[in-house]
């Protein structure tokens, strides 16, 4: 599988199952898209600022929800095998990808795995498991949110660095091999421990022993 970024900003997903999945699954998707979580009960968790609506459709009522949101999205995580193969035919008829909460095997054009997601913005790291082993996806965010916790700030440091470089007519070789050289340094993700200031800083330091002729 090839994980592939997607923009939800404005678009509709719905969530199908209110329990600890749907939830966690309402709460990814809510920090960009409309959700709305369809179940007759609702597990007293978080579902950030989605809709819930609660109804307890029959497989045979699950094309007519799918019409009636408009999602570019089904999560589907009820612990009804049947209703969940109802919502993901619905979805597909719709035009819409589907996510299947409870299935792990190889998936069909148009099902999508959710990833366990490292998010320090504007860096987006997606981990899975082919899924195998998904509490070891987990365990992975955890691991890389600990030892990576300024990747947002290095971003935002070598995007600016690199319209800097630009801007003042740096070749293109020699822009690359800064970069490389400030994403690389120990020191600079160090200094950014104590701020983006700090990191500019030492970053310019770093630069500045690029020798001209590097390619
Ligand atoms: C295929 C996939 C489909 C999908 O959901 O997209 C899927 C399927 C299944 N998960 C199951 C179980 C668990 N899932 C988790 C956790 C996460 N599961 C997520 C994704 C995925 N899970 C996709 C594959 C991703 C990959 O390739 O790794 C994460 C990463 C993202 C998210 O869901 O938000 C999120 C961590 C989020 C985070 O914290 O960052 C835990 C751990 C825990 O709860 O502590 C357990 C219990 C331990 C265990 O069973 O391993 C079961 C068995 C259900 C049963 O036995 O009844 C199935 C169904 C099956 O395997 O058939
Ligand atoms: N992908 C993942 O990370 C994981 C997936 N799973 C799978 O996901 C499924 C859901 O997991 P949980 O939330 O822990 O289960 P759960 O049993 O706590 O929740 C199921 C939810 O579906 C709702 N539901 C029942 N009938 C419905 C209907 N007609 N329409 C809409 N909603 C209905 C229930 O009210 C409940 O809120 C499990 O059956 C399991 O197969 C389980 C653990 C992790």
């Amino acid at each position: 599988m090839i994980p592939l970024m997607h923009d939800f900003e404005g678009e509709t997903v719905l969530v199908v199952g209110g329990g600890p999945v749907g939830a966690r699954k309402a709460r990814t998707f809510a920090t960009e898209a409309s959700v709305v979580v369809l179940s007759p009960e609702f597990a007293d968790r978080a579902f950030a600022d989605a809709e819930t609506v609660r109804a307890a459709p029959a497989p045979e009522d699950a094309a007519d929800w799918v019409e009636r949101t408009d999602p570019v999205l089904v999560v589907v995580a009820t612990d009804d095998p049947d209703l969940n193969d109802a919502f993901e035919a619905a979805a597909a008829d719709h035009g819409a990808l589907v996510n299947r909460a409870d299935d792990h095997g190889e998936q069909s054009f148009g099902n999508v795995v959710v990833p366990a997601t490292v998010r320090d913005d504007p860096v987006t790291l997606a981990i899975a498991t082919g899924g195998r082993a998904p509490a070891l996806s987990k365990y992975l965010r955890e691991r890389f949110e600990d030892e990576f916790g300024t990747a947002g700030l290095m971003a935002e440091l070598v995007g600016d660095l690199r319209e800097d470089l630009r801007d003042r007519g740096v070749p293109p070789a020699q822009r690359r091999d800064a970069v490389r050289l400030v994403v690389r340094s120990r020191e600079v993700w160090k200094a950014l421990d104590s701020g983006r200031s700090n990191g500019e800083q030492v970053a310019r330091d770093v630069i500045g022993e690029l020798p001209g002729d590097q390619t």
